[in-house]
């Protein structure tokens, strides 16, 4: 069975279909690519899959459930986590606090003073800052805890965003345009990082443009075009397709 099943999902904004009909499938512990011409609904595919828009029509299904229509913080509690092409820290707070807040919250203690808190809750909270500074230390951005996170490049910022995600833990993970704005030695560093990530069990789907980076990263590659799915298969093959390279042409 499928980790994540798209099924017909459609989207229209005002009289302009931004998904139509689009069934994609991945399987646990997949690496997909996900690539498309400017405004094939690369990001809509995304912002429905993660609940961030409802989709008009179709269904997405995770792990087994229909979670069409379910907001993002139940999916991410559920294990499916995304990226946004724009990261989303808060640029007035340190790397170190944007990584810890970016756990889940079950029960709101953070707004209990200190002597309130059951030792329960300082333990999660210990645990917490623990793992905020293992992945920090992993990403290497031990030398910029301190910092406000606005000071940080655009290559630094897609690194914290990944930290800040992987708090919680996912099953699958969606990246959009992890490599954008990022130099080249930093964009190995990323692409080895969720290579290791995918090593290490988790499932991946990529959008990216940078299509070099990608074709030689992942597994599988989709391509849509107009909402629709173009083309699907192994990298080599797709890239050589002339539908795709059409598609990309007539941009
Ligand atoms: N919230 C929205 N309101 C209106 N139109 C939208 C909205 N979101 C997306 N669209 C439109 O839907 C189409 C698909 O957009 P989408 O961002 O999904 O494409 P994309 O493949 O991610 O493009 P890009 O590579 O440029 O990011 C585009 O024509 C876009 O203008």
């Amino acid at each position: 069975m499928s980790l994540l099943d798209v099924d017909g999902l459609t989207k229209t904004f005002g009289g302009l279909r931004a998904l139509d009909d689009l069934s994609v499938a991945v399987d646990r512990g997949e690496l997909v690519g996900v690539m498309g011409p400017n405004g094939a609904g690369k990001s809509t595919f995304f912002n429905c899959v993660s609940g961030v828009v409802t989709p008009d029509a179709g269904r997405v299904t995770f792990d087994g459930r229909d979670v069409t229509g379910d907001p993002p913080e139940t999916l991410a509690k559920s294990g499916l986590v995304r990226t946004f092409q724009q990261t989303r820290e808060l640029e007035t707070m340190t790397v170190r606090d944007n990584v810890r807040l970016a756990a889940p919250d079950q029960r709101g203690e953070r707004t209990l003073p200190a002597l309130l808190r059951t030792s329960g809750m300082q333990d999660e909270e210990r645990a917490v800052r623990e793992r905020a500074d293992d992945l920090i230390a992993a990403f290497e951005l031990d030398h910029l805890r301190d910092e406000y996170s606005g000071a940080l490049s655009g290559g630094q910022r897609k690194l914290l965003e990944l930290a800040r995600v992987l708090m919680l833990d996912p099953d699958l993970l969606l990246l959009d345009e992890p490599f954008a704005g990022v130099n080249p030695t930093l964009t190995n560093d990323i692409a080895d990082r969720v290579r290791g990530l995918n090593d290490d069990g988790m499932t991946v789907v990529i959008i990216e443009h940078e299509l070099e980076t990608l074709t030689d990263l992942v597994d599988r590659l989709v391509v849509l075009q107009q909402g629709s799915l173009l083309v699907e298969g192994d990298p080599a093959t797709v890239v050589e397709d002339p539908r795709v390279i059409e598609a990309y042409l007539g941009e």
